[in-house]
């Protein structure tokens, strides 16, 4: 049990590096803030929140192994290697895909809402 708690200890300052040293990692929480306070004001539905849930769990875990991936390969390859530069680049991409992804699964549910309410006004 004990072990398990640390356990724990250890995936909370590894969120916390990436938190005090990724400028990414904070737009991302800015993001998914905004989305939560979108989906309270436009009262989204059951199956819209897990939708806009799972962007967020998505974003964020790209980020943070990102940031590992990083953190390791600046302690492998301090100095320029070609190949350390692709693996940087490639797990940026991936943060990449997962962010459009949740740009536009973002714009399908709250798009239509935003328009629906400027039409209303
Ligand atoms: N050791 C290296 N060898 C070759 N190219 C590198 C190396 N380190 C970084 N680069 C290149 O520079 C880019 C930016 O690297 P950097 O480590 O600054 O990433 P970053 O995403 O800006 O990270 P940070 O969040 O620390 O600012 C990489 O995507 C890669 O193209």
């Amino acid at each position: 049990m004990k072990k398990l708690i640390r356990g724990f200890g250890y995936a909370f300052k590894g969120i916390g590096y990436a938190m005090a040293t990724q400028l990414n990692f904070r737009v991302h929480l800015v993001a998914s803030l905004t989305a939560a306070v979108l989906g309270y004001a436009l009262h989204v539905s059951t199956n819209e929140w897990i939708w806009i849930i799972f962007c967020m769990a998505l974003v964020m875990s790209a980020e943070l192994m990102n940031t590992a991936i990083e953190v390791l390969v600046d302690l492998v390859s301090p100095e320029y290697n070609k190949k350390a530069g692709h693996v940087k680049d490639v797990a940026a991409g991936a943060v990449l895909v997962t962010a459009i992804f949740a740009l536009i699964t973002g714009s399908i549910i709250f798009l239509p809402k935003i328009i629906a309410l400027i039409h209303a006004a």
